[in-house]
C-alpha cells in the first residue's frame, strides 16, 4: 500500500493492455488475481483491526478480487462476511469465488458491519448502476465507520471521473496496478477518500502522472541572483494583483523580480520596478515573463499583451490575458508559453468542450503548442507532446481572491529557475497546494504568498 505521489495513471484500456501484455509474458490472470486480492487483504487488515468485515462482491474481476480478499482475511483472523450483487461470471472471479467457503449473502438483507470493502465493480463497469445496487452500497457504507474501495467506488467511470450513480464517500480507495484518471478527476475523486496504490507486479507505462514534490535543490554555491531565475511581471490595471503575483515569485525562490510599471505603496524593497518596454521585455537574463493578473481587459491591456507575445522570453499568461489572447497566435512563439486557465477562462479560450477534463486540457495544450494548467479542484497539467500530470485536490482553502495571481507567480519563478514547462508548472502547482496545506483554514493570498518560502524548504 503506497502512495500514489508521481506513479503513472493507467485508462481502463490502458491498464487492460497492462494485465494482457502480463499475461503474455506468463503471468496469469488468476496470479493477478491472487496479488491483487492479498494486497487488498492486507491493507484491510491493517485498517480494520479486529472489526467485522463485510465484503461485497460483484460478478466481474473486482468481485474476484473481493472472494480472493475475504478468503484472506478469514485465514488470517478477522471476522468476514460476503455479500454479493451476482453470481460470478469470469473464469478467474468463478475460481475466486470458490476459494470462499462461507456464506455468500444477497445484498439487498446482509446486514452492514463496521468495516465495508466494496469489490462490487471496478474498471469493467459499462453503465451506471442498478437503483437497487446503490442503495444497497450506500446503505452498507452509511453504517460502517470504514469503507473501502477495491479498485475504484463502484459506480465510477474510470476515464472521465463521472459519477454513474448515487454513490457514497468512501473513506479509502485501493487502486490496483496503477492510478486512473478517476482517482484524480472530479466529481469522483471526492468519492475516493484517500486513494492508496497496491502494485501488483503489472508494468505500467502512461504519458500521465500523479503530480509529486518537485526536487528543488537549495541554489548552488556559485550561484547568483540572475541565475536562480529573473521573472518579470507586467502590471496591468490592478497594480495589487500582479505584485502578490510578483511577491509570490520572489517567495517562491526567483532571485530576481521585477515589476513592469508602476509599484504601489508597501511593495517589498526587493522588488525592482521598471517601465514596461520592448528593451525590458527583450532582457535576456529573463526567465519568464508573467502577464495576466490584474492586467484589464481593455486596449492599454491589449497593447501589453501584444508586446508580450512579441518577446522571446518564457511566458506564463493568467487571468484576464487569457480572455485576449487565442490559441492561434501563440503557435509561432520562439519560446515556451503555460496559460493558467480555471473552467472559465478555459471555455473562453478553447469553447466549451463535453470531454472529460484531462482530455481537454491535453487537446488544447496541443492545439495551442503551450502547456495548459487547467486549474480547479483537480487541476491537470499538459503539455503539448501529450505529457500530462494531475493533481490531488488541494486545500478548498484556495478559493480565495488572488490565489491564483500566487499561482501564476510561482509557475513563473519556477519557469525562470530552469526545467521543462511541464515540470516547471507541475513544481509551482505542487508548492502552492503545500503552502496552503501548511497555513490551514481561511488564509488570504498575501499568507499565502508568503508561506510557499516555507513550502520549498
Ligand atoms: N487490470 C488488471 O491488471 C487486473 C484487474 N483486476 C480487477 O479486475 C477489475 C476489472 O474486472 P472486469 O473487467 O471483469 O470488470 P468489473 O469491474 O469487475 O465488472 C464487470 C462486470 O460487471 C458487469 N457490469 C458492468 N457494469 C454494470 C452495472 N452498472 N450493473 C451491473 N453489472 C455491470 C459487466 O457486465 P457486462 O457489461 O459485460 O454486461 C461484467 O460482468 C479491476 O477493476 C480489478 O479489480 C485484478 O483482478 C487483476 C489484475
Ligand atoms: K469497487
Amino acid at each position: 500500500m503506497i502512495p500514489i505521489a508521481g506513479t503513472a495513471v493507467l485508462t481502463a484500456a490502458q491498464m487492460r493492455a497492462a494485465e494482457e501484455k502480463a499475461i503474455a509474458a506468463g503471468t496469469g490472470v488468476d496470479t493477478l488475481m491472487q496479488r491483487a486480492g492479498a494486497g487488498v487483504a492486507d491493507a484491510v487488515r491493517r485498517l480494520a483491526g479486529v472489526n467485522e468485515v463485510l465484503v461485497l462482491c460483484g460478478p466481474g474481476n473486482n468481485g474476484g478480487d473481493g472472494y480472493v480478499a475475504a478468503a484472506r482475511l478469514h485465514a488470517a483472523g478477522p471476522s468476514v462476511r460476503v455479500a454479493a450483487s451476482a453470481e460470478p461470471r469470469t473464469p478467474a472471479a468463478i475460481a475466486a469465488r470458490a476459494l470462499w467457503t462461507g456464506a455468500v449473502e444477497p445484498l439487498a438483507t446482509a446486514a452492514p458491519a463496521p468495516v465495508v470493502v466494496d469489490a462490487l465493480f471496478g474498471t469493467g463497469l459499462s453503465r451506471a448502476l442498478d437503483t437497487d445496487v446503490s442503495t444497497a452500497l450506500n446503505r452498507f457504507v452509511s453504517h460502517a465507520n470504514l469503507a473501502i474501495a477495491v479498485d475504484l467506488p463502484s459506480g465510477i467511470a474510470t476515464d472521465d471521473g463521472a459519477l454513474l450513480g448515487d454513490l457514497p464517500a468512501f473513506h479509502v480507495t485501493l487502486a490496483l496496478g496503477a492510478a486512473k484518471p478517476a482517482h484524480l478527476l472530479q466529481p469522483s475523486a471526492v468519492h475516493c477518500g484517500a486513494v492508496r496504490l497496491l502494485p501488483i507486479g503489472v508494468t505500467t507505462d502512461s504519458d500521465v502522472r500523479v503530480l509529486s514534490r518537485p526536487d528543488l535543490p537549495a541554489p548552488a554555491i556559485d550561484a547568483h541572483k540572475f541565475t536562480r531565475g529573473m521573472v518579470a511581471v507586467i502590471r496591468g490595471r490592478m497594480a495589487g494583483a500582479a505584485q502578490l503575483a510578483a511577491q509570490a515569485a520572489m517567495h517562491a525562490g526567483a532571485g530576481y523580480v521585477e515589476i513592469l510599471g508602476a509599484t504601489i505603496p508597501g511593495a517589498p524593497h526587493a522588488l525592482v520596478r521598471r517601465r514596461c518596454d520592448d528593451s525590458a521585455l527583450a532582457d535576456p537574463r529573463i526567465g519568464a515573463v508573467l502577464i495576466g493578473p490584474g492586467l484589464g481587459r481593455d486596449d492599454a491591456a491589449r497593447a501589453l499583451l501584444d508586446q508580450a507575445l512579441a518577446t522571446d522570453r518564457p511566458l506564463v499568461i493568467d487571468g484576464d490575458a487569457l480572455h485576449l489572447v487565442t490559441p492561434e497566435r501563440l503557435h509561432g512563439r520562439p519560446a515556451e508559453t503555460i496559460l493558467t486557465p480555471h473552467a472559465g477562462e478555459f471555455a473562453a479560450l478553447f469553447a466549451a468542450s463535453d470531454t472529460d477534463k484531462l482530455t481537454a486540457a491535453r487537446a488544447a495544450a496541443t492545439r495551442a503548442n503551450a502547456t495548459i494548467v487547467f486549474k480547479g479542484p483537480d487541476t491537470v497539467i499538459a503539455a503539448a507532446d501529450g505529457r500530462a500530470v494531475l493533481s490531488p485536490a488541494a486545500s478548498s482553502w484556495l478559493s480565495t481572491a488572488g490565489s491564483g495571481d500566487v499561482l501564476a507567480g510561482a509557475i513563473a519563478a519556477m519557469l525562470a529557475g530552469g526545467g521543462t514547462p511541464l515540470d516547471a508548472a507541475a513544481a509551482g502547482v505542487w508548492l502552492h497546494g503545500e503552502a496552503a496545506r501548511r497555513l490551514g483554514p481561511a488564509f488570504i493570498a498575501d499568507d499565502l504568498a508568503e508561506a510557499l518560502t516555507g513550502a520549498r524548504a
